[in-house]
């Protein structure tokens, strides 16, 4: 940044203040539109994966239904959520991994039930 020269101690005022921050505002809006779009890309990437594994729910629980077992299985679903926050690396808590998990079981279990 430019600053007015020996202006005192309390001097160091941009030269132009105004043109720093708009160009500050700029800079940030770019990087901003730049974080959205990766944003996108991973929506996207996350939607497949959401529906590949709503497939994969869809195959268990006709199998279950034809084997006459309960579409809900606790044991296996605190010993995913277990697993996935031993892995778990952060920034995400692994309360927030829990709770991600659970309303990837809800829509399983939902998806297998609207197949009963
Ligand atoms: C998919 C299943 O059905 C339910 C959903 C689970 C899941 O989404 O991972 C896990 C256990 C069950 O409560 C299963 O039994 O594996």
């Amino acid at each position: 940044m430019a600053f007015v020269k020996d202006s005192g101690d309390e001097g160091r005022e941009p030269v132009n203040k105004q043109a720093s921050q708009d160009k500050g505002i700029v800079e940030n809006l770019r990087s901003m539109s730049a974080l959205r779009e990766e944003m996108n890309r991973i929506n996207a990437q996350m939607l497949h994966l959401l529906n590949e594994r709503a497939r994969v729910a869809v195959e268990i629980g006709e199998i279950k239904k034809r084997q006459n077992l309960p579409i809900v299985d606790e044991k296996r679903e605190r010993e995913i959520i277990a697993k996935m926050q031993e892995e778990n690396q952060g920034p995400v808590t692994d309360e927030q991994v829990a709770l991600f998990f659970g309303n990837l079981f809800q829509i399983a279990k939902e998806l297998q039930a609207d197949r009963r």
